[in-house]
């Protein structure tokens, strides 16, 4: 049986392929060209196809993407298409849920203040000196302490996509105390978590915004969720929450939540994902102090690529022995 990889894999990963389906033939094209070129007779690719690449294809049954996110791999053809196509979901939910986490306590506890200020070596609470907490001082100072911190088990979060990884960033909001919500696509397929409030259908949106401190999206892009944070959306939520986008750049547009900022509608975000990457170095969105950036890396670990391979390699076997595939995907949905 012949697979075609494309872009080709780093030897060693190509030898664990080949070890798992000693009976396979491989073609690990370095380029779109030699992918071209291979497609004849070819049952399976894993990585990327292209519109060229499927034109190609005489025997094709069965695409395995390399990424969760499918928005760079579908297009009309492949949706057309007879043959499976999997994503590799899943594989990120503890590690994303860690910086999502991360994201949240800085807010929180103020820390991404407190690293701004040591590098001007600023001894300072954040919001001022007049922030400054001292109890012989009567009534009044704890009141500025309140506004500077969030006390977490008295805080909300509403998660905007409950799967693999939604569901381990509610784990770890719940261990610190606070309250989760979620909206997905499909509340019935949703993973079981004990203490989720409530999984509600994305037609509640609005709702779950009404009363989130913390909003997280951790859908994919499709044609549903781009641009589903426009300026009416950003409204919907509280002046006071905080927006956390690990899913995809395409569901919040940039402009409209760089006004929100702006205007102090909401108080502040956490991005590792945005409509342009790498994010522009002269995007206004850099100069906000209450805006955490990180250049689409909430994903990485030590422990990702091994669950890659382990994986693919599964699913490979699955795929000779003419099993059932792991994270099929419904093509319709993407596009
Ligand atoms: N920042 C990063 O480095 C990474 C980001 N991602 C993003 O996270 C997304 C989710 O990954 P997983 O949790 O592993 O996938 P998943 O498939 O387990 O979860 C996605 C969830 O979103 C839901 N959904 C789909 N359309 C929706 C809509 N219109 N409104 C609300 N919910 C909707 C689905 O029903 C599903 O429950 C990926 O598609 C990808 O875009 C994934 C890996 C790394
Ligand atoms: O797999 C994905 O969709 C990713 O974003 C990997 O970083």
């Amino acid at each position: 049986m012949k697979l075609v990889i494309h872009p080709a894999v780093e030897p060693d990963r190509l030898a664990a392929l080949m070890e798992a389906a000693p009976e396979a033939e491989f073609e690990n094209a370095a380029d779109e060209d030699s992918a071209v070129e291979a497609m004849v007779g070819a049952e399976a690719v894993l990585g990327k196809i292209t519109p060229r690449m499927l034109a190609r294809a005489d025997r094709l049954r069965w695409v395995q993407s390399f990424t969760a996110s499918l928005e760079h791999y579908i297009f009309p053809e492949l949706v057309e298409h007879p043959c499976t196509l999997t994503n590799m979901r899943g594989l990120f939910g503890d590690v994303i849920a860690d910086q999502v986490m991360g994201y949240i306590l800085c807010f929180a506890r103020n820390l991404h203040t407190y690293v701004r200020h040591q590098v001007e070596r600023r001894y300072e609470p954040a919001g001022g000196e007049s922030a400054r907490v001292s109890f012989a001082a009567g009534p009044g100072t704890v009141n500025a302490m309140d506004r500077a911190t969030i006390f977490l088990p008295g805080a909300t979060m509403g998660i905007v996509g409950f799967g693999a990884i939604g569901a381990e960033i509610a784990r770890r909001a719940m261990a610190f105390g606070i309250t989760v919500h979620a909206v997905d696509r499909f509340p019935d397929r949703c993973p079981k978590l004990e203490g989720v409030e409530e999984i509600w259908s994305v037609d509640r949106l609005h709702s779950l915004l009404a009363q989130s401190d913390f909003v997280v999206i951790a859908a994919p892009h499709t044609p549903e969720t781009e641009r589903l944070f426009d300026a009416r959306t950003i409204d919907a939520m509280r002046r006071s929450s905080y927006l956390i986008n690990v899913g995809r750049g395409a569901i919040v547009v940039l402009d409209d939540l760089v006004d929100a900022l702006r205007e102090g509608r909401i108080a502040g975000a956490a991005l590792d994902v945005f409509e342009v990457e790498p994010l522009p170095p002269d995007h206004p969105l850099w100069g906000f102090p209450n805006v955490i950036i990180t250049p689409h890396t909430a994903g990485y670990s030590p422990v990702v690529s091994p669950r890659h391979l382990a994986a693919l390699t599964a699913n490979l076997r699955r795929f000779l022995r003419g099993e059932p595939l792991a994270n099929v995907v419904e093509k319709a949905l993407w596009f």
